[in-house]
């Protein structure tokens, strides 16, 4: 059985749930469950801690994991990322009042709250600043407000927490991260039962990314048209019955789909359909 950790709670619980139930896999039915075993497809799930995450996988004791980029870097746990997997993306910033910390340096002797100490302190120390670092679970905006800290740093989406505490950002970005799944440093690469997961979640993120596109095009237009529809390698073309057309099938971003169902048309292509994919293997 393949043993996979997958977090409880938090931004990444839902996401990452809703990921593995679309890649077919038995999900829990209720919040309290710890484990769920889904024999069709020779996997047990773990629902444990974000934050515990990568200190499991590294053990080894779990194959893999789903957990955030800086979760695994805060953990300072022996392992890697093999899939990112596009969502929970956010930045580690550092935050202030207004105007009061321009620069890292700046921070010398002062005192920066965060929930993710591992990072905060190898910042610092890869550029020699010295400042004490204060642990919080959460709500770290508040710990300037409440004279706990001088600045902050903390995980930034849309900016709307900063916002609301009347904080700003400083420096570069400490880090990026996303949610991704990881394995611990050395494990077998080719191990089968973890390609396979592997396949299958990368099929999840196809199916999200992409839609089918056919359309029908006079067949002195096709190689404008395949043109705008590359396709992933190539797009599939079939005569028509009727002389002198064609039809074309490819997958296309499907964030872009309205702007070249636009300009298909424009060439002259007709019949233009988009169709939803619910599952890949590329
Ligand atoms: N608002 C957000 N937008 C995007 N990603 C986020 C956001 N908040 C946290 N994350 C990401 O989620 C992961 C943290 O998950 P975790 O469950 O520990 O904290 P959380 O989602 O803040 O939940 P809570 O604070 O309620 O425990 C990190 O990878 C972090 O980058
Ligand atoms: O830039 P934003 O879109 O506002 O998102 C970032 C906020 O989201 C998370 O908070 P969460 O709701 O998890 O509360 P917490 O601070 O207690 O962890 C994170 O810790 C930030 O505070
Ligand atoms: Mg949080």
């Amino acid at each position: 059985m393949l043993r996979i950790a997958v977090p409880n709670k938090g931004s990444l619980s839902g996401p990452a749930s809703a990921m593995l139930h679309e890649a077919g896999y038995r999900q829990r039915k209720e919040s309290k469950e710890l484990v769920t075993v889904d024999p069709d497809n020779e996997v047990e799930f773990f629902y444990l801690r974000p934050k515990d995450i990568a200190i499991y996988v590294s053990s080894g004791k779990l194959d893999i994991g789903i957990t955030g980029e800086d979760l695994l870097i805060d953990s300072g746990a022996q392992a890697e990322v093999i899939l990112p997997l596009g969502f929970a993306r956010s930045t580690f910033r550092f935050a202030s009042r207004p105007g009061a910390v321009k620069d890292l340096a700046d921070l010398a002797g002062r005192t920066i709250a965060t929930s993710y100490e591992g990072i905060v302190a190898k910042h610092l120390a890869e550029r020699g600043v010295e400042a004490s670092v204060v642990h919080l679970d959460g709500a770290v905006e508040t710990a300037i407000e409440l004279g706990v800290a001088d600045a902050i740093a903390d995980v930034v989406e849309t900016g709307t927490s900063l916002r609301n505490a009347g904080l700003e950002v400083f420096g570069e970005p400490i880090m990026r991260s996303e949610a991704c799944v990881i394995r611990a440093k050395g494990n077998d690469a080719e191990d089968p039962k973890v390609q396979q997961f592997l396949r299958r979640l990368q099929g999840v993120l196809v199916a999200r990314t992409y839609v089918m596109m056919d359309y029908d095009c006079r067949a002195e237009h096709l190689e404008k048209a395949v043109a705008l529809t590359p396709g992933l390698e190539s797009p599939t073309v079939s005569p028509l019955h009727n002389e002198g057309w064609v039809a074309v099938r490819a997958m296309v971003p499907a964030k872009d789909a309205q702007r070249i169902m636009d300009d298909l048309y424009e060439l002259g292509a007709r019949a233009i359909l988009t169709t939803a994919i619910h599952a890949c293997r590329l």
